[in-house]
Protein backbone atom coordinates (compact mmCIF):
# COMPACT_ATOMS: atom_id res chain seq x y z
CA UNK A 1 0.00 0.00 0.00
CA UNK A 2 1.02 3.43 -0.88
CA UNK A 3 2.34 5.75 2.11
CA UNK A 4 0.18 8.73 2.04
CA UNK A 5 1.25 12.39 2.60
CA UNK A 6 -0.28 16.04 2.72
CA UNK A 7 2.47 16.97 0.02
CA UNK A 8 5.04 15.42 -1.91
CA UNK A 9 7.78 17.05 -2.83
CA UNK A 10 9.96 16.10 -6.15
CA UNK A 11 13.49 17.84 -5.65
CA UNK A 12 15.76 18.83 -3.40
CA UNK A 13 16.79 22.09 -4.57
CA UNK A 14 16.25 25.56 -3.92
CA UNK A 15 12.51 25.51 -5.08
CA UNK A 16 11.38 22.27 -3.33
CA UNK A 17 13.47 22.67 -0.19
CA UNK A 18 11.97 26.15 0.29
CA UNK A 19 7.94 24.86 -0.42
CA UNK A 20 8.80 21.22 1.67
CA UNK A 21 9.92 23.22 4.92
CA UNK A 22 6.92 26.32 4.56
CA UNK A 23 4.35 23.66 4.10
CA UNK A 24 6.01 21.42 6.93
CA UNK A 25 6.46 24.74 8.74
CA UNK A 26 1.84 25.10 8.50
CA UNK A 27 1.93 21.04 9.81
CA UNK A 28 2.08 19.15 6.42
CA UNK A 29 3.24 15.33 6.88
CA UNK A 30 5.87 16.28 4.07
CA UNK A 31 7.90 13.57 1.49
CA UNK A 32 11.06 15.14 -0.27
CA UNK A 33 12.67 13.19 -2.58
CA UNK A 34 15.59 14.44 -3.76
CA UNK A 35 18.69 12.11 -5.32
CA UNK A 36 21.41 14.28 -5.33
CA UNK A 37 22.90 16.77 -2.94
CA UNK A 38 20.73 19.08 -0.92
CA UNK A 39 20.40 22.16 -1.82
CA UNK A 40 20.51 21.47 -5.57
CA UNK A 41 21.84 23.59 -8.46
CA UNK A 42 22.38 26.92 -6.24
CA UNK A 43 24.28 25.45 -3.50
CA UNK A 44 26.61 22.99 -5.55
CA UNK A 45 26.83 23.89 -8.59
CA UNK A 46 25.49 26.94 -9.45
CA UNK A 47 25.08 30.44 -7.35
CA UNK A 48 27.18 29.35 -4.24
CA UNK A 49 30.34 28.08 -5.96
CA UNK A 50 30.60 30.54 -8.51
CA UNK A 51 29.71 33.77 -6.45
CA UNK A 52 32.91 32.36 -4.37
CA UNK A 53 34.95 31.71 -7.80
CA UNK A 54 33.26 35.44 -8.36
CA UNK A 55 34.89 37.00 -4.96
CA UNK A 56 38.21 35.40 -5.73
CA UNK A 57 38.05 37.33 -9.00
CA UNK A 58 37.46 40.15 -6.92
CA UNK A 59 40.11 39.66 -3.96
CA UNK A 60 42.93 39.28 -7.43
CA UNK A 61 41.72 42.51 -9.04
CA UNK A 62 41.61 44.32 -5.59
CA UNK A 63 45.70 43.29 -5.35
CA UNK A 64 46.06 44.92 -8.51
CA UNK A 65 44.20 48.27 -6.92
CA UNK A 66 46.14 47.73 -3.83
CA UNK A 67 49.63 48.32 -6.23
CA UNK A 68 48.06 51.47 -7.46
CA UNK A 69 47.54 52.43 -3.93
CA UNK A 70 51.12 52.07 -3.36
CA UNK A 71 50.98 49.11 -0.95
CA UNK A 72 53.99 46.66 -1.70
CA UNK A 73 52.78 43.33 -2.27
CA UNK A 74 52.91 41.91 -5.58
CA UNK A 75 50.12 40.01 -6.83
CA UNK A 76 50.44 36.02 -6.36
CA UNK A 77 47.93 33.43 -8.30
CA UNK A 78 45.42 32.08 -6.37
CA UNK A 79 46.55 28.25 -4.18
CA UNK A 80 43.33 26.83 -6.40
CA UNK A 81 43.41 23.55 -4.18
CA UNK A 82 43.24 25.35 -1.14
CA UNK A 83 40.53 27.76 -2.55
CA UNK A 84 38.43 24.63 -3.79
CA UNK A 85 38.78 22.76 -0.31
CA UNK A 86 37.37 26.23 1.59
CA UNK A 87 34.87 26.35 -1.34
CA UNK A 88 33.44 22.58 -0.52
CA UNK A 89 33.77 22.99 3.07
CA UNK A 90 31.69 25.84 3.29
CA UNK A 91 29.02 24.20 0.76
CA UNK A 92 28.99 20.96 2.85
CA UNK A 93 28.12 22.95 5.80
CA UNK A 94 24.57 24.44 3.78
CA UNK A 95 24.00 20.76 2.58
CA UNK A 96 24.57 19.50 6.10
CA UNK A 97 22.30 22.04 8.00
CA UNK A 98 19.27 21.10 5.23
CA UNK A 99 19.44 17.57 6.22
CA UNK A 100 19.72 18.79 10.00
CA UNK A 101 16.33 21.04 9.49
CA UNK A 102 14.43 18.01 7.44
CA UNK A 103 14.88 15.97 10.29
CA UNK A 104 14.12 18.21 13.11
CA UNK A 105 10.89 19.60 11.26
CA UNK A 106 10.13 16.16 10.76
CA UNK A 107 10.31 16.07 6.45
CA UNK A 108 10.55 12.22 5.38
CA UNK A 109 13.98 12.49 2.72
CA UNK A 110 13.57 10.00 0.22
CA UNK A 111 17.14 9.97 -1.41
CA UNK A 112 15.68 8.22 -4.81
CA UNK A 113 14.75 10.41 -8.07
CA UNK A 114 10.53 10.26 -8.63
CA UNK A 115 7.96 9.39 -11.08
CA UNK A 116 4.46 10.12 -11.99
CA UNK A 117 2.27 6.61 -11.92
CA UNK A 118 -0.80 8.57 -11.56
CA UNK A 119 -1.99 12.00 -10.88
CA UNK A 120 -2.23 11.29 -7.52
CA UNK A 121 1.20 8.65 -7.02
CA UNK A 122 4.96 8.67 -6.91
CA UNK A 123 7.20 5.88 -7.32
CA UNK A 124 10.39 6.37 -5.99
CA UNK A 125 13.74 4.33 -7.81
CA UNK A 126 13.46 1.87 -5.56
CA UNK A 127 9.80 0.96 -5.95
CA UNK A 128 8.39 2.27 -3.22
CA UNK A 129 5.16 4.19 -4.14
CA UNK A 130 3.55 7.67 -1.98
CA UNK A 131 0.59 9.03 -2.49
CA UNK A 132 -0.88 12.89 -2.06
CA UNK A 133 -3.30 14.90 -3.04
CA UNK A 134 -0.80 17.63 -3.50
CA UNK A 135 2.31 17.20 -6.12
CA UNK A 136 4.88 19.76 -6.37
CA UNK A 137 7.35 19.52 -8.75
CA UNK A 138 10.79 21.21 -8.31
CA UNK A 139 13.12 19.35 -10.08
CA UNK A 140 15.41 22.02 -12.16
CA UNK A 141 17.33 21.60 -15.24
CA UNK A 142 20.91 20.88 -16.35
CA UNK A 143 23.06 21.87 -18.74
CA UNK A 144 22.28 21.93 -22.69
CA UNK A 145 24.32 19.57 -24.68
CA UNK A 146 24.38 19.51 -28.29
CA UNK A 147 24.96 17.03 -30.84
CA UNK A 148 28.09 18.36 -32.44
CA UNK A 149 31.24 16.46 -33.30
CA UNK A 150 33.70 17.03 -30.26
CA UNK A 151 30.81 18.66 -28.43
CA UNK A 152 32.62 16.29 -25.40
CA UNK A 153 35.90 17.88 -25.25
CA UNK A 154 34.12 20.42 -24.14
CA UNK A 155 33.22 21.33 -20.13
CA UNK A 156 29.46 21.93 -18.66
CA UNK A 157 29.20 24.53 -15.96
CA UNK A 158 29.11 21.54 -13.12
CA UNK A 159 32.43 20.51 -14.44
CA UNK A 160 33.87 23.99 -13.57
CA UNK A 161 33.26 23.63 -9.91
CA UNK A 162 35.85 20.24 -9.90
CA UNK A 163 38.24 21.82 -12.09
CA UNK A 164 41.60 20.86 -10.13
CA UNK A 165 43.81 23.84 -11.46
CA UNK A 166 43.35 27.12 -13.43
CA UNK A 167 43.29 26.43 -17.46
CA UNK A 168 45.76 28.81 -18.85
CA UNK A 169 44.13 29.29 -22.30
CA UNK A 170 40.02 28.66 -22.26
CA UNK A 171 37.35 29.51 -24.68
CA UNK A 172 33.95 30.35 -23.16
CA UNK A 173 30.67 29.70 -25.53
CA UNK A 174 27.66 31.44 -25.45
CA UNK A 175 26.52 35.03 -24.19
CA UNK A 176 24.32 34.53 -21.42
CA UNK A 177 24.49 34.89 -17.75
CA UNK A 178 26.83 31.64 -17.15
CA UNK A 179 29.04 32.55 -20.19
CA UNK A 180 29.71 36.46 -19.33
CA UNK A 181 30.12 35.40 -15.48
CA UNK A 182 32.76 32.51 -16.08
CA UNK A 183 34.70 34.68 -18.72
CA UNK A 184 34.82 37.88 -16.26
CA UNK A 185 35.88 35.34 -13.22
CA UNK A 186 38.36 33.35 -15.23
CA UNK A 187 40.16 36.30 -16.84
CA UNK A 188 40.18 38.12 -13.57
CA UNK A 189 41.97 34.87 -12.01
CA UNK A 190 44.58 35.00 -14.50
CA UNK A 191 43.35 32.92 -17.57
CA UNK A 192 43.23 34.34 -21.12
CA UNK A 193 39.92 33.91 -22.25
CA UNK A 194 38.33 34.28 -25.82
CA UNK A 195 34.37 34.49 -25.16
CA UNK A 196 32.59 33.04 -28.45
CA UNK A 197 28.92 34.94 -28.64
CA UNK A 198 26.87 33.87 -31.45
CA UNK A 199 24.80 37.48 -31.65
CA UNK A 200 24.90 40.04 -28.51
CA UNK A 201 25.71 39.22 -25.12
CA UNK A 202 22.58 39.49 -22.15
CA UNK A 203 20.17 40.05 -24.36
CA UNK A 204 17.58 40.28 -21.33
CA UNK A 205 20.03 43.62 -20.00
CA UNK A 206 19.48 47.12 -21.06
CA UNK A 207 21.46 47.29 -24.46
CA UNK A 208 23.76 50.71 -23.65
CA UNK A 209 25.07 48.86 -20.41
CA UNK A 210 25.65 45.26 -22.03
CA UNK A 211 27.60 48.05 -24.44
CA UNK A 212 29.15 49.41 -21.84
CA UNK A 213 30.29 46.04 -20.35
CA UNK A 214 31.26 44.46 -24.01
CA UNK A 215 33.65 47.60 -23.64
CA UNK A 216 35.09 47.05 -20.30
CA UNK A 217 35.50 43.51 -20.83
CA UNK A 218 37.64 43.69 -23.86
CA UNK A 219 39.49 46.42 -22.45
CA UNK A 220 40.35 44.24 -19.73
CA UNK A 221 41.54 41.62 -22.30
CA UNK A 222 38.71 39.57 -22.50
CA UNK A 223 38.86 37.88 -26.26
CA UNK A 224 35.57 38.70 -27.70
CA UNK A 225 34.47 36.74 -30.77
CA UNK A 226 31.56 37.56 -32.59
CA UNK A 227 28.56 36.34 -34.75
CA UNK A 228 30.33 32.71 -33.78
CA UNK A 229 28.35 29.65 -35.13
CA UNK A 230 30.75 27.16 -33.58
CA UNK A 231 30.17 24.08 -35.40
CA UNK A 232 32.05 21.45 -32.87
CA UNK A 233 35.25 21.31 -31.02
CA UNK A 234 38.49 19.04 -32.16
CA UNK A 235 41.87 18.16 -30.62
CA UNK A 236 45.42 19.06 -31.80
CA UNK A 237 47.85 17.62 -30.02
CA UNK A 238 46.99 18.54 -26.19
CA UNK A 239 45.00 21.09 -26.94
CA UNK A 240 41.32 21.95 -28.20
CA UNK A 241 40.43 23.88 -31.06
CA UNK A 242 36.90 25.71 -31.74
CA UNK A 243 35.59 24.92 -35.35
CA UNK A 244 33.38 28.21 -36.15
CA UNK A 245 31.97 28.23 -39.46
CA UNK A 246 31.69 32.24 -39.57
CA UNK A 247 35.76 32.59 -37.98
CA UNK A 248 37.07 29.65 -38.87
CA UNK A 249 39.01 27.27 -36.79
CA UNK A 250 40.63 29.10 -33.62
CA UNK A 251 42.23 27.95 -30.31
CA UNK A 252 44.63 26.69 -29.04
CA UNK A 253 42.69 26.30 -25.85
CA UNK A 254 42.86 24.68 -22.95
CA UNK A 255 39.49 24.07 -21.84
CA UNK A 256 36.46 25.40 -23.09
CA UNK A 257 33.24 25.38 -21.46
CA UNK A 258 29.69 25.42 -23.25
CA UNK A 259 26.71 27.85 -21.32
CA UNK A 260 24.28 27.73 -23.94
CA UNK A 261 21.51 27.57 -21.58
CA UNK A 262 20.01 25.22 -19.67
CA UNK A 263 17.00 22.60 -20.13
CA UNK A 264 14.50 20.96 -17.59
CA UNK A 265 14.51 18.15 -15.57
CA UNK A 266 10.82 17.08 -17.09
CA UNK A 267 11.90 14.42 -19.27
CA UNK A 268 12.07 11.24 -16.63
CA UNK A 269 9.21 12.17 -14.84
CA UNK A 270 6.54 10.18 -16.36
CA UNK A 271 4.55 13.29 -16.86
CA UNK A 272 2.33 11.30 -19.24
CA UNK A 273 1.30 9.21 -16.76
CA UNK A 274 -0.08 12.16 -14.69
CA UNK A 275 -1.83 14.02 -17.64
CA UNK A 276 0.75 17.17 -16.63
CA UNK A 277 1.13 19.40 -20.15
CA UNK A 278 4.97 21.11 -20.96
CA UNK A 279 5.92 23.56 -23.89
CA UNK A 280 7.64 22.94 -26.77
CA UNK A 281 10.88 23.67 -24.91
CA UNK A 282 10.15 20.75 -22.21
CA UNK A 283 9.14 23.06 -19.49
CA UNK A 284 6.41 22.48 -17.54
CA UNK A 285 3.25 24.95 -18.17
CA UNK A 286 2.35 27.02 -15.11
CA UNK A 287 -0.28 29.78 -14.00
CA UNK A 288 0.32 32.48 -12.04
CA UNK A 289 -0.62 30.50 -8.96
CA UNK A 290 2.22 27.56 -9.91
CA UNK A 291 -1.19 25.16 -10.74
CA UNK A 292 -0.19 22.91 -13.62
CA UNK A 293 -2.95 21.64 -16.17
CA UNK A 294 -3.75 18.38 -13.21
CA UNK A 295 -5.40 19.31 -10.39
CA UNK A 296 -3.64 18.69 -7.57
CA UNK A 297 -0.03 18.62 -9.38
CA UNK A 298 1.90 22.27 -9.18
CA UNK A 299 5.58 22.83 -10.42
CA UNK A 300 8.21 25.81 -9.43
CA UNK A 301 11.24 26.68 -10.48
CA UNK A 302 13.43 26.09 -13.19
CA UNK A 303 11.51 23.13 -14.30
CA UNK A 304 9.15 25.67 -15.38
CA UNK A 305 8.48 28.26 -17.96
CA UNK A 306 9.59 31.45 -15.23
CA UNK A 307 12.84 33.46 -14.68
CA UNK A 308 15.79 30.32 -13.94
CA UNK A 309 16.65 32.46 -10.83
CA UNK A 310 16.99 30.97 -6.87
CA UNK A 311 15.22 33.71 -5.08
CA UNK A 312 12.28 33.36 -8.24
CA UNK A 313 12.25 29.43 -7.30
CA UNK A 314 12.13 29.90 -3.19
CA UNK A 315 9.72 32.67 -3.29
CA UNK A 316 7.06 31.07 -5.73
CA UNK A 317 7.68 27.85 -3.42
CA UNK A 318 7.08 29.74 -0.43
CA UNK A 319 3.85 30.85 -1.71
CA UNK A 320 2.74 27.91 -3.09
CA UNK A 321 3.01 26.27 0.22
CA UNK A 322 1.51 29.25 2.14
CA UNK A 323 -1.68 28.98 -0.11
CA UNK A 324 -2.28 25.38 0.07
CA UNK A 325 -1.18 24.84 3.63
CA UNK A 326 -1.11 28.44 5.67
CA UNK A 327 -4.47 29.58 5.30
CA UNK A 328 -3.62 32.00 2.85
CA UNK A 329 -5.49 31.57 -0.15
CA UNK A 330 -3.87 34.84 -2.39
CA UNK A 331 -0.86 33.81 -1.80
CA UNK A 332 1.11 33.80 -5.20
CA UNK A 333 4.78 35.44 -6.36
CA UNK A 334 3.95 38.34 -8.32
CA UNK A 335 6.69 38.21 -10.83
CA UNK A 336 6.63 41.59 -12.12
CA UNK A 337 9.81 43.59 -11.63
CA UNK A 338 12.30 40.98 -10.28
CA UNK A 339 15.94 41.99 -9.64
CA UNK A 340 18.91 40.24 -11.22
CA UNK A 341 22.82 40.70 -11.61
CA UNK A 342 24.80 38.81 -13.71
CA UNK A 343 28.21 38.54 -11.79
CA UNK A 344 30.35 40.23 -14.39
CA UNK A 345 33.73 41.96 -14.12
CA UNK A 346 31.83 44.64 -13.29
CA UNK A 347 28.63 43.03 -12.39
CA UNK A 348 25.42 44.02 -14.13
CA UNK A 349 22.38 44.48 -12.48
CA UNK A 350 19.10 45.16 -13.91
CA UNK A 351 15.53 45.73 -12.19
CA UNK A 352 12.35 46.65 -14.36
CA UNK A 353 12.13 47.35 -18.31
CA UNK A 354 15.07 48.45 -20.36
CA UNK A 355 15.00 51.26 -22.11
CA UNK A 356 14.21 49.21 -25.64
CA UNK A 357 10.91 47.13 -23.61
CA UNK A 358 9.97 50.90 -22.02
CA UNK A 359 9.71 52.85 -25.66
CA UNK A 360 7.88 49.61 -26.67
CA UNK A 361 5.09 49.39 -24.10
CA UNK A 362 5.28 53.41 -23.22
CA UNK A 363 6.65 55.13 -26.44
CA UNK A 364 7.33 58.69 -26.20
CA UNK A 365 6.01 59.09 -22.37
CA UNK A 366 9.29 57.77 -21.53
CA UNK A 367 12.09 59.87 -20.18
CA UNK A 368 15.82 58.32 -19.37
CA UNK A 369 17.83 59.52 -17.03
CA UNK A 370 22.19 58.21 -16.91
CA UNK A 371 25.22 58.97 -14.94
CA UNK A 372 28.69 58.06 -16.36
CA UNK A 373 31.47 57.90 -13.97
CA UNK A 374 34.72 56.57 -12.47
CA UNK A 375 33.91 54.92 -8.79
CA UNK A 376 36.14 57.15 -6.47
CA UNK A 377 38.64 53.92 -5.50
CA UNK A 378 39.56 52.82 -9.11
CA UNK A 379 39.91 56.92 -9.80
CA UNK A 380 42.19 57.79 -6.63
CA UNK A 381 44.75 54.68 -8.03
CA UNK A 382 44.39 56.40 -11.61
CA UNK A 383 42.27 53.73 -13.18
CA UNK A 384 39.10 54.61 -15.69
CA UNK A 385 36.75 52.15 -15.08
CA UNK A 386 33.74 53.76 -16.13
CA UNK A 387 30.46 52.47 -14.46
CA UNK A 388 27.22 53.17 -16.04
CA UNK A 389 23.62 54.12 -14.35
CA UNK A 390 20.39 54.28 -15.87
CA UNK A 391 16.29 55.03 -14.78
CA UNK A 392 13.81 54.67 -16.91
CA UNK A 393 10.74 56.96 -16.02
CA UNK A 394 7.37 56.59 -17.43
CA UNK A 395 4.16 59.24 -17.88
CA UNK A 396 4.14 62.84 -16.32
CA UNK A 397 4.64 61.82 -12.96
CA UNK A 398 7.63 59.94 -14.39
CA UNK A 399 6.90 56.66 -12.45
CA UNK A 400 10.01 54.33 -12.29
CA UNK A 401 9.91 51.65 -14.60
CA UNK A 402 13.41 50.45 -14.59
CA UNK A 403 16.99 50.65 -13.15
CA UNK A 404 19.91 49.37 -14.84
CA UNK A 405 23.82 49.90 -13.01
CA UNK A 406 26.66 48.34 -14.48
CA UNK A 407 30.21 48.99 -12.26
CA UNK A 408 31.35 47.68 -8.95
CA UNK A 409 29.01 47.33 -6.26
CA UNK A 410 25.91 46.94 -8.72
CA UNK A 411 25.25 43.50 -7.01
CA UNK A 412 25.08 45.22 -3.70
CA UNK A 413 22.80 48.29 -4.65
CA UNK A 414 20.02 47.30 -6.80
CA UNK A 415 18.23 45.57 -3.63
CA UNK A 416 16.63 48.23 -1.90
CA UNK A 417 15.99 50.19 -5.21
CA UNK A 418 14.02 47.08 -5.86
CA UNK A 419 11.79 47.41 -2.78
CA UNK A 420 11.23 50.93 -3.71
CA UNK A 421 10.14 49.74 -7.52
CA UNK A 422 7.92 47.50 -5.98
CA UNK A 423 5.95 50.17 -3.85
CA UNK A 424 5.44 52.65 -6.98
CA UNK A 425 8.61 55.01 -7.20
CA UNK A 426 8.91 58.00 -8.90
CA UNK A 427 11.86 60.24 -10.13
CA UNK A 428 10.87 62.83 -7.16
CA UNK A 429 11.55 60.29 -4.47
CA UNK A 430 14.63 60.00 -5.89
CA UNK A 431 15.17 63.30 -5.86
CA UNK A 432 13.67 63.73 -2.45
CA UNK A 433 16.56 61.12 -0.85
CA UNK A 434 19.44 62.71 0.60
CA UNK A 435 23.05 60.97 -1.09
CA UNK A 436 25.18 58.67 0.89
CA UNK A 437 28.58 60.12 -0.10
CA UNK A 438 31.08 59.18 -1.58
CA UNK A 439 29.14 56.14 -2.71
CA UNK A 440 28.62 54.83 -6.29
CA UNK A 441 24.79 54.31 -5.40
CA UNK A 442 24.13 58.37 -4.67
CA UNK A 443 24.41 58.51 -8.69
CA UNK A 444 20.83 57.11 -8.36
CA UNK A 445 19.51 59.68 -6.36
CA UNK A 446 21.54 62.48 -8.03
CA UNK A 447 20.33 62.46 -11.32
CA UNK A 448 19.30 65.38 -13.34
C1 LIG B 1 26.48 28.09 -12.86
C2 LIG B 1 25.18 28.65 -12.35
C3 LIG B 1 25.19 29.82 -11.62
C4 LIG B 1 24.00 30.34 -11.14
N1 LIG B 1 24.04 31.52 -10.44
C5 LIG B 1 22.90 32.05 -9.95
C6 LIG B 1 22.93 33.25 -9.18
O1 LIG B 1 23.99 33.83 -8.95
N2 LIG B 1 21.76 33.73 -8.72
C7 LIG B 1 20.57 33.11 -8.97
O2 LIG B 1 19.53 33.60 -8.51
N3 LIG B 1 20.51 31.98 -9.71
C8 LIG B 1 21.64 31.44 -10.20
N4 LIG B 1 21.60 30.27 -10.92
C9 LIG B 1 20.29 29.64 -11.17
C10 LIG B 1 19.83 28.85 -9.94
O3 LIG B 1 20.83 27.93 -9.58
C11 LIG B 1 18.53 28.11 -10.26
O4 LIG B 1 17.57 29.05 -10.72
C12 LIG B 1 17.98 27.40 -9.05
O5 LIG B 1 18.89 26.47 -8.54
C13 LIG B 1 16.67 26.69 -9.42
O6 LIG B 1 16.19 25.98 -8.32
P1 LIG B 1 15.22 24.71 -8.56
O7 LIG B 1 14.80 24.27 -7.21
O8 LIG B 1 14.19 25.04 -9.54
O9 LIG B 1 16.15 23.62 -9.23
P2 LIG B 1 17.49 22.91 -8.73
O10 LIG B 1 18.22 23.74 -7.76
O11 LIG B 1 18.19 22.52 -9.98
O12 LIG B 1 16.97 21.63 -7.95
C14 LIG B 1 16.32 20.58 -8.59
C15 LIG B 1 16.62 19.30 -7.85
O13 LIG B 1 15.75 18.29 -8.34
C16 LIG B 1 16.45 17.06 -8.31
N5 LIG B 1 15.76 16.14 -9.23
C17 LIG B 1 15.88 16.05 -10.57
N6 LIG B 1 15.08 15.08 -11.04
C18 LIG B 1 14.43 14.54 -9.98
C19 LIG B 1 13.47 13.52 -9.82
N7 LIG B 1 13.00 12.83 -10.87
N8 LIG B 1 13.02 13.24 -8.58
C20 LIG B 1 13.47 13.93 -7.50
N9 LIG B 1 14.38 14.91 -7.60
C21 LIG B 1 14.86 15.22 -8.82
C22 LIG B 1 17.86 17.42 -8.72
O14 LIG B 1 18.79 16.46 -8.25
C23 LIG B 1 18.05 18.79 -8.06
O15 LIG B 1 18.72 18.70 -6.82
C24 LIG B 1 22.76 29.69 -11.39
C25 LIG B 1 22.76 28.49 -12.12
C26 LIG B 1 23.95 27.98 -12.59
C27 LIG B 1 23.93 26.69 -13.35
N1 LIG C 1 23.61 35.62 -11.66
C1 LIG C 1 22.54 34.90 -11.89
O1 LIG C 1 21.45 35.19 -11.43
C2 LIG C 1 22.67 33.68 -12.76
C3 LIG C 1 23.90 33.14 -13.06
C4 LIG C 1 23.99 32.02 -13.87
C5 LIG C 1 22.83 31.47 -14.38
N2 LIG C 1 21.64 32.01 -14.07
C6 LIG C 1 20.39 31.47 -14.64
O2 LIG C 1 20.66 30.30 -15.38
C7 LIG C 1 20.13 30.43 -16.70
C8 LIG C 1 20.96 29.65 -17.66
O3 LIG C 1 22.20 30.33 -17.91
P1 LIG C 1 22.93 30.22 -19.32
O4 LIG C 1 23.95 31.28 -19.39
O5 LIG C 1 23.31 28.82 -19.59
O6 LIG C 1 21.75 30.47 -20.31
P2 LIG C 1 21.18 31.79 -20.98
O7 LIG C 1 19.85 31.41 -21.50
O8 LIG C 1 21.28 32.97 -20.08
O9 LIG C 1 22.17 32.06 -22.20
C9 LIG C 1 22.42 31.11 -23.18
C10 LIG C 1 23.35 31.75 -24.20
O10 LIG C 1 23.86 30.76 -25.05
C11 LIG C 1 23.78 31.23 -26.39
N3 LIG C 1 23.70 30.07 -27.27
C12 LIG C 1 22.72 29.15 -27.36
N4 LIG C 1 23.05 28.22 -28.28
C13 LIG C 1 24.27 28.56 -28.74
C14 LIG C 1 25.14 28.01 -29.72
N5 LIG C 1 24.82 26.90 -30.39
N6 LIG C 1 26.32 28.62 -29.96
C15 LIG C 1 26.66 29.74 -29.30
N7 LIG C 1 25.87 30.32 -28.38
C16 LIG C 1 24.70 29.73 -28.11
C17 LIG C 1 22.56 32.12 -26.41
O11 LIG C 1 22.60 33.02 -27.49
C18 LIG C 1 22.69 32.81 -25.06
O12 LIG C 1 23.55 33.92 -25.15
C19 LIG C 1 20.11 31.93 -16.94
O13 LIG C 1 19.15 32.28 -17.89
C20 LIG C 1 19.82 32.50 -15.59
O14 LIG C 1 18.43 32.62 -15.41
C21 LIG C 1 21.53 33.11 -13.28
Amino acid sequence: MAETFDLIVLGGGSGGLATAFRAAHHGARVALLEPGALGGTCVNVGCVPKKALWYAGQLALGQQLALDYGFASTPGPLDWEHFRQLRQHYIDGIRGRYAARLADVGIELYTETGRFVSADTVATACGEELRSGRIVIATGGRPRRLELPGFELGMVSDDMFSLRSLPRRMAVIGGGYIAVEFAGLLHALGCEVTLHVRHRMLTDFDEELVDGLDRRMVDAGVRLMRQVEVTGLHREGDAIMVDDAVNGSNGPYDAVLWAIGREPNSDRLDLDAAGVNRDQNGRIVTDAWQNTNIDGIFAVGDVTERPELTPVAVAAGRRLADRLFGGLPDSRLDYDNIPSVVFAEPPIARVGLTEAQARQFHGDQVRIYRAAFTPLPWAVGGRKQQSLMKIVCEGADERVVGIHVLGSGADEMLQGFAVAMKMGLRKRDLDATVAIHPSSAEELVLMS
